[in-house]
């Protein structure tokens, strides 16, 4: 059972709350002139699952180092209502001679957290990614998929109120991709933070989301939102529904409408 603090409630589209996230009209130029971001409009309320779609180099990740607080944008405001923030990246970044359980400790380490508090939070994480009897493991006896979910476990041991992923499935194959999506989405539905969410995959986009976001080539501005109509939890078989066929139809026409 799951002793993290973020209490557990219905996820729902419409959560009347103040946006964790919230940019208005941010733009990106780096100092050698490339520039990454155009009048880029965006909010993250607790409950929503926002994923980001676009071409390669369109700025996404920008996005995401903006929303963390890593890079300052040029122009407009990027407010952050949470200090709680989880980032997950593609690459699981663990440091190869902890255990799993040692390396899930990290942050609350690196944050002062007390070592039986911490040890605690960190098995409750291990149980909630499904890494339970895998504590003792280090990351080269894992798969990627079980490197992804001690990241993802990681990251949970700071009650994030805002997820931040950058293609955290990129390099998985497409079964273990799903699965993760599943648990992702399993965890989501517990918990209700909310998540602004780096893919390529407008099939998972739209399957995670409540809101997908389309961005045009670079300089990255919004092209087309779309409202996810389908309720959580998922159904993994929603996959194979006309409908969900459709408005991937729709997001993949909108995503090359913006790239052209
Ligand atoms: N620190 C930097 N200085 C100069 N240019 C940068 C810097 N960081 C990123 N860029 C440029 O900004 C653009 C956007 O990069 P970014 O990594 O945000 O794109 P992306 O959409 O995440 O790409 P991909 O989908 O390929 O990961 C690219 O042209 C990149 O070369």
């Amino acid at each position: 059972m799951s002793t993290l603090t973020l209490t557990p409630t219905a996820v729902s589209t419409d959560v009347a709350s103040d946006p964790l996230l919230d940019f208005r009209n941010v733009a990106m130029q780096f100092p050698n002139g490339t520039v990454a971001l155009s009048g880029v409009d965006l909010t993250v309320k607790r409950g929503e699952f926002v994923t980001v779609v676009g071409p390669s180099g369109c700025g996404k990740s920008t996005l995401l180092r903006i929303a963390s607080g890593l890079e300052n944008a040029s122009e407009g405001t990027a407010t952050l209502a949470t200090k709680r923030i989880g980032y997950v990246f593609q690459d699981a970044t663990l440091l190869p001679w902890r255990t799993v359980q040692s390396n899930v400790e990290l942050l609350a380490e690196l944050n002062g957290q007390p070592k039986k508090a911490r040890a605690a939070k960190a098995r409750a994480a291990i149980d909630l990614v499904g890494l339970s009897g895998f504590e003792q493991n280090l990351p080269k006896e894992l798969s990627g998929g079980m490197k992804m979910r001690t990241s993802l476990a990681r990251s949970f041991t700071l009650d994030p109120e805002l997820f931040l992923f950058d293609e955290p499935f990129g390099a998985l194959d497409e079964i273990t991709r799903e699965r993760l999506g599943d648990e992702l989405l399993r965890i989501f539905v517990e918990q209700q933070f909310a998540a602004l969410f780096i893919t390529h995959s407008v099939a998972e986009a739209v399957y995670l989301s409540t809101r997908v976001v389309v961005m045009s080539g670079r300089p990255g501005r919004i092209v087309d939102t779309f409202e996810v109509p389908f309720e959580h939890p998922r159904d993994p078989d929603l996959r194979f529904t006309p409908e969900f066929a459709k408005l991937c139809g729709q997001v993949s026409h909108a995503l090359r409408e913006g790239h052209s």
